[in-house]
């Protein structure tokens, strides 16, 4: 382990087997607190599979994961995110009939104290509640970059600002961690950019980001680390310049045998 680090989210020796497919094969990383973690990897490498074995989605076939120094294979995906644990997902699944504001607040419901009673009754705890989760909810949306649109319906939003408002979603648990899962799919060089920045301001409020992206000049640009998967193997792991030498990182994206790269 580097001096001074301290592990976030192990992920020990995991496979992750459908039927006859072995999604993940002994996979193996430590994210450590404040780093911003590259997972990439070709189509099909397995990454989304490893999200979702750490959110909860999946359960690996074998091996551990640990978050915060806890073991998470089994909790339910609602206690992994109160553990501190959000994501994206690499289709937008927004709720398109609601804001800006109320898909926001969705999200920071993870965290509320308010039992069906209260609410009922409207109690004070209740209004509290309600009227922190709306100032919060533009906090995050006025953090994203999209505050002009908060009272607009999720779909009418453009492809990039809904993108932004589930990255708002996601913040709105009070993640120690956030996963990505291809948040520039889709975006042209100027929103990649505005991401990229978007990325490290995340970061320097604490929080420590994995990304799952394809786009290898934004992977390059922001990471602290990379982890290469390939058919659910890793293949590769270390700084972003080290890894972009790596004769099996470039034989897995050009498609060429290894022994020949
Ligand atoms: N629910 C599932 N049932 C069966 N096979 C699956 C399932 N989910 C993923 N797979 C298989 O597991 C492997 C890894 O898929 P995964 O989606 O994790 O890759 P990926 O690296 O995220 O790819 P992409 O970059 O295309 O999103 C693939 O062979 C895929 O077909």
């Amino acid at each position: 382990m580097p001096p001074g680090r301290e592990p976030l989210l192990e992920v020990d020796n995991v496979t992750l087997r459908f039927g006859g497919v072995v999604a993940l094969d002994q996979v193996d990383f430590t994210l450590y607190k404040g780093e911003i973690l590259g997972l990439i990897g070709p189509n099909g490498a397995g990454k989304t599979t490893c999200f979702n074995a750490m959110t909860g989605i999946y359960q690996p076939t074998e091996g551990e994961i640990r978050f915060r120094g806890q073991r998470i294979v089994g909790k339910k995906r609602h206690v992994i995110t109160q553990m501190g644990m959000a994501r994206t997902f690499q289709n937008i699944r927004l709720f398109p009939e609601m804001t800006a504001m109320e898909n926001v607040q969705v999200g920071a419901d993870a965290h509320h104290k308010t039992s069906v009673l209260s609410a009922l009754f409207r109690l004070p705890r209740h209004w509290r509640e309600e009227r922190d989760g709306r100032e919060k909810a533009e906090r995050l949306l006025e953090f994203v970059g999209i505050s002009h649109r908060i009272h607009e319906y999720a779909r009418n939003l453009s492809y990039g600002e809904q993108r932004r408002l589930e990255i708002a979603r996601a913040l709105a648990t009070d993640p120690v961690l956030l996963c990505l899962d291809e948040p520039a799919a889709g975006f042209n060089p100027a929103e990649k950019e505005e991401l990229l920045q978007l990325i490290r301001k995340i970061r320097d409020q604490g929080i420590t980001v994995l990304l799952i992206e394809h786009d290898m000049r934004l992977v390059m640009g922001v990471t602290d680390r990379i982890v290469v998967l390939e058919f659910g193997k890793k293949i590769a792991e270390g700084l972003p310049a080290e890894v972009r030498e790596d004769h099996r990182v470039v034989a897995a994206y050009l498609g060429v045998p290894d022994d020949a790269a």
